[in-house]
């Protein structure tokens, strides 16, 4: 029987509190597929757990890595993480995560055996051939051009063209293994251009942090030598793009919602949010973090503490608008237990304490220190305070796609129209989303328009109905986003959240209690 849908809670009142948030999913699975790749063992310390980042460890359990984890706590999980000969014969549940679908698939080709794929029902849809034309034309055999499929080495590696304006992930999937090819790999990419730049330069980064030599010099073409992925000791940085439902409550309530442990720079797509959110009315400031209490406990509660913001600390910036933040040194890199490395570039994760020295929860602002302490103030709060106003927005969003359905669903409460452009691509992602965001929008009343490329928005007052959610933790969020501001919206499927954030029911509820 399906679960009852889950009434969305109305805010009465302004929220203000401090929400902490588990680590990034991109990271997550990013770093674990790069320890199990690794020349020794390695340590990714506070990992999401959740379902995307689940089926990230039990695929490269399937394939022959070990997997142990240390530490749980609020902060997420610490795993040690020991490499082993890429063993041939498993099966990979990819669920509905495109980070399994598109990173796990060139590991699997240097496997000393075949390796079926299959996931959700949507996941066949999802586009897989640009990436399984790439992994053939370096030699490896695949006997579908969608999930699900079987894939046979030996891969080789070498020049390779593809399209990847459907997907980052085509690039950032070859890339990541592309180090252990025996001739490594030349990318060219040739179509429309390739969306979410960033989480390519996520996957550069902490190849580079790794030792593996990238060149991106040329656009739109990566090469990368072949040569050993050095294990390495690296803390997650939290999830910048889940932050998005939470900042987006300060708007709707006019209230103030801090964010403890925000990197001063990241290549996580979710730091636009400090330009889109004050675009759209918000005021955003960066703050020194504070101490505050440590979660209790955190041993065993894998949800971060939430807390009310009073004792937020003083902004010490101004606005974020336009002014790019100033660079800052970044982190200097722990060589994993048993692994020499050089000096870190600056990297997507934080590098955490020494792995004799339990790493701190992020989930605090004591967290912080923890982590400055190691990398020399890496992070602030950001503090986002609505302001009474949400302004209608017109931002291309190609570059950030996964922030779409938050902005659309502030769009659908705002005062002005909203034009989003650039995310064709998201007609790919869990669902088709700019289908279901307008179709869900409009059936609370709302004016939504879907467009070749994106969304049109129109102010139009909203009433109760259900929000489906068609599997989409995104889609879920943005409902909740509504629900703040509209009676009688209940979304259906909010378990999906569980795809990232298992905990977003329970963190949601905190956030409008924590007065
Ligand atoms: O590499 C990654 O971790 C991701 C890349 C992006 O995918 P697309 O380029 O397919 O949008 C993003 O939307 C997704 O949520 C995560
Ligand atoms: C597009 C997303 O996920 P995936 O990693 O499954 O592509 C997303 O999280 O918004």
């Amino acid at each position: 029987m399906p679960a009852p849908h889950w009434p969305a809670p109305v805010a009465a009142t302004p929220v203000t509190a401090t929400v902490p948030l588990p680590g990034s999913k991109s990271v997550t699975n990013r770093a674990l597929l790069l320890a199990a790749l690794a020349d020794g063992p390695g340590i990714v310390r506070q990992a999401l757990r959740s379902r995307d980042a689940d089926l990230m460890a039990s695929a490269l359990r399937s394939l022959g890595t070990t997997l142990t984890p240390t530490r749980e706590s609020a902060a997420g999980v610490d795993w040690h993480v020991t490499p082993g000969p890429i063993r041939g014969g498993a099966h990979v549940d990819v669920g509905l995560a495109g980070t399994v679908m598109r990173f796990v698939p060139p590991m699997a080709a240097l496997a000393d055996g075949p390796i079926s794929f299959d996931g959700d029902p949507h996941a066949r849809k999802r586009p897989m051939g640009p990436i399984l034309d790439a992994l053939r034309a370096l030699g490896a055999r695949i006997d579908n051009d969608a999930l699900p499929f079987t894939i046979s080495g030996p891969l080789t590696g070498g020049e390779v063209v593809l399209d990847a304006s459907g997907s980052s992930q085509f690039v950032s999937g070859l890339l990541l293994t592309a180090a252990r090819f025996e001739k490594g790999v030349e990318i060219r990419h040739v179509g429309p251009p390739v969306p979410s730049q960033p989480h390519i330069e996520m996957t550069i980064e902490m190849l580079r942090a790794a030792g593996v030599a990238v060149d991106d010099s040329e656009p739109d073409v990566w090469r990368v030598a072949p040569g050993p992925i050095a294990a390495r000791d690296m803390t997650v940085e939290p999830d910048l793009s889940n932050a998005a439902p939470f900042l987006a409550a300060a708007l709707v309530t006019s209230g103030t919602v801090t964010i403890p442990g925000w990197p001063l720079t990241t290549t996580q797509a979710g730091d636009a949010l400090r330009d889109l959110l004050t675009q759209m009315g918000a005021e955003v400031t960066r703050a020194t973090p504070t101490p505050s209490p440590e979660p209790t406990g955190s041993s065993d509660t894998p949800t971060p503490k939430i807390t009310r913001s009073t004792d937020t600390p003083t902004p010490e910036t101004t606005p974020s608008t336009g002014t790019p933040d100033p660079k800052v040194t970044r982190f200097t890199d722990t060589p994993s237990p048993e692994a020499t490395r050089s000096a870190d570039s600056p990297s997507a994760i934080a590098t955490g304490p020494s792995p004799s020295s339990p790493a701190s929860p992020h989930s605090s602002a004591g967290s912080n220190t923890g982590t400055t302490a190691a990398t020399g103030s890496g992070v602030t709060d950001l503090v986002v305070r609505g302001t009474g106003v949400i302004t209608g927005i017109d931002a291309d969003l190609h570059e950030v796609g996964e922030l779409t359905p938050t902005i659309a669903a502030l769009a659908a409460l705002a005062s002005t129209p909203s034009r989003i452009r650039g995310v064709g691509h998201l007609r790919g992602h869990e669902t088709d989303r700019l289908a279901a965001l307008a179709t869900e929008i409009n059936r609370l009343g709302g004016d939504a328009e879907e467009t070749e490329d994106g969304l049109i928005i129109r102010p139009r007052p909203l009433h109760g109905g259900t929000f489906h959610s068609y599997d989409d933790h995104r889609m879920a969020t943005a409902g909740a986003v509504i629900g703040l501001a509209v009676p009688g919206v209940e979304v259906e499927n909010i378990a999906t959240t569980a795809k990232t954030l298992p905990e977003f029911v329970q963190m949601w509820t905190a956030m409008l209690d924590a007065r």
